[in-house]
This record gives structure tokens, sequence and C-alpha cells, in this order.
């Protein structure tokens, strides 16, 4: 049986606001106080981090903190990566959403043969580049980075050199080159994005799968149609951004969106993505306790993940033979 490893990243330097590299202690309080033992279940390693820029300053706003925000993505991939040889099924809880390019990049340097599908579960397309992000925060840009894409053709902002040389630096953590093809990327409940996002999604087709068909199809459906629409990738990563639930849930998330997933939603979808065999890797990020109020977001957000994590492992336990 493969065994899962948790791999905790607190980083919070790609998030507009202040708290979410919290979120990671505030998940096992919430699974103290739900009298639950998941942490002490599962092996875990600790991503080095350094939120200290935080307290001087970015260098650009086209890319706010990206030169500390390198470091974390080649140790995240490097985490994810070595989880992967080493057979084990990395959940990886992370503060923003930026590092989830580095496990997105760790995956791809475990089987850089292999064809990647990404479902990303989120409000967001995070499909921004320093040359069309409207915030600077880099959160909003690790599918771009995925992609491999400036996304040029709909350019806003004129990064300094400086920004353009790490960015560059940046997509090639892992692998040279793109570690994806955009057609292989399935958002669900999508429902907060610019125009240069819009414009990438609709050139490769980049299918969103949107709160109101959830509704309509039921999430174990919609799953399975995520699943399906990647049928022709060999391995599969999971990306659950905790803004996907629907902010009458909690708001304990730096850019809550109306219109959202409900818990039991959001369970579902996940539970049943990690049953495919090809799923070898899922992330949940972005809970932000300074936002919150009684620990809300965590706690529904350990439900997940824990529901998730029992799904993951009994779904690749061998049959017993008797
Ligand atoms: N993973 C997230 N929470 N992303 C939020 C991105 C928000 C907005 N699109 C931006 O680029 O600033």
């Amino acid at each position: 049986m493969k065994e899962i490893l948790l791999i905790e990243v607190k980083s919070e330097l790609g998030a507009g606001t202040r708290g979410a590299s919290l979120g990671i202690d505030a998940v096992k309080i919430a699974s103290i106080d739900l009298q639950s033992d998941f942490f002490a279940r599962y092996d875990s390693v600790n991503v080095r981090t350094d939120n200290s820029p935080l307290f001087t300053g970015f260098i650009s706003p086209s890319a706010k903190y990206v030169n500390a925000i390198i470091g974390v993505e080649k140790r995240v991939c490097n985490a994810v990566c070595e989880a992967l040889e080493f057979g084990q099924l990395p959940m990886v809880l992370a503060g923003d959403h930026s590092t989830a390019f580095g496990t997105i990049a760790g995956v791809k340097k475990a089987f850089p043969d292999k064809r990647l599908g990404v479902i990303w579960v989120d409000a967001h397309a995070d499909l921004h580049t320093p040359y069309t992000t409207p915030s600077g925060n880099v959160h909003g840009m690790p599918l771009a980075m995925a992609l491999g894409t400036d996304n040029r053709d709909v350019q806003t902002n004129e990064p300094p050199a400086e920004v353009a040389h790490i960015w560059e630096e940046i997509k090639k953590i892992g692998v040279e080159g793109p570690k994806l093809h955009p057609s292989d990327v399935v958002f669900i409940s999508k429902r907060d994005t610019e125009a240069p996002e819009d414009y990438l999604a609709e050139k490769f087709g980049m299918r969103n799968y949107t709160t109101e068909e959830v509704r309509k199809y039921g999430p174990k459906k919609v799953a399975a149609m995520a699943l399906e629409q990647l049928r022709e990738c060999d391995m599969i990563y999971v990306s659950f951004d905790v803004d996907s639930l629907d902010p009458s849930v909690s708001v304990g998330t730096g850019t809550p969106v109306p219109g959202g997933l409900t818990v039991e939603e959001a369970k579902v979808i996940n539970t049943e993505l990690v049953k495919s065999p090809k799923v070898l890797c899922w992330e949940m990020v972005e809970i932000n306790p300074t936002l919150d109020s009684e620990n809300k977001m965590a706690e529904v957000a350990f439900e997940i993940m824990e529901a998730t994590a029992r799904s993951f492992e009994d779904s690749r336990m061998k049959p017993v033979l008797v």
C-alpha cells in the first residue's frame, strides 16, 4: 500500500492579505478540536519557508516577493519529487496558492516523460503573469508558470528586467519548459477571473465546471467528467483552494467570492477525484485564520482533507487475498 506523506509549506508571500501561513497550524488545531489523530497518523515534512521579506517590502508591484518565492518553489518541487520517487502519496498543505507551481514542477520532475493533467478547484484561474497581473500577487500566477506562458498577447504591465529574469528562472524549475499542456487543465467552480486569464482559457479551450453545473449534475458526476476530460493524461494533480467554497461556509480566506461550493460538494468532489489511480498528488491552500472567527474555515478544510486522505489511501489498498 502506498503511504500518504504530508508536506507543509508555511509560506504566504504570494497572497495580498496577511495570515495564510498560519493556515497550516490552524488546520492542526482544528484536528485536535475535532478529536482526530490525523496528524499523528501520517508522517510530515516541513518545507523551509521565510516570510520575513514581508517586513521589508517587495521588489516590484508587478510580482510581489517573487525574488523570495522562487526559493520556496524550488524547495517544494524537490520535496514533492522526492516523495513521489519514494513511492509516497504527497498531500500538500500550503499557505498561499503560489507554491502549487512548485508542486506541479515536482510531479513533472519525478515523471518527466508522463503527461500531466491538473484539476484546479478554485474560485480563481491563477493564470496571470507579471505582464498581466492586476494585483502583483503571485498567488494569481501559478498555473501560468506551469504552462510556461507570459501571455504577452494581452500584456498590461511592463515588469522591470529583474522580475522578467526571475520569471524566466521560475519557469525552468523541475524540468525545462512547460510542465503541461493548457488543454490538460480542468477548473471546478472558477468564477472570478480577469480578461487576460479569460483570453488564455478561451484560446486553449480550458474547461470549467461551474458551481451551477456541480448542482445540475451532482458533485460525483462532475468529478467523473473532470477525470474523463483528462483521459489522455497519465497522471493527475488536484489543487484545492478553499476559496472554491462559498463565503457562507466561512470567510477565512484571502480572496472569498460568492457563488461557491458547499462543504459537502467539495468533500464529494475531492474524495471522488482521488479515487482515480492517476491522481498522485493532492493539495489544499489559502486557509487564513486571521480573517476568520472560531477557526471555522480550518475546521471545514480539515474535514475535507481528512475525508480526502481516507479515500486516497483506501482506494490504493491492495485487495486482501483469502
Ligand atoms: N489563489 C488565489 N486565491 N488567487 C487569487 C487571485 C486574485 C486575482 N486574480 C489576482 O491575480 O490578484
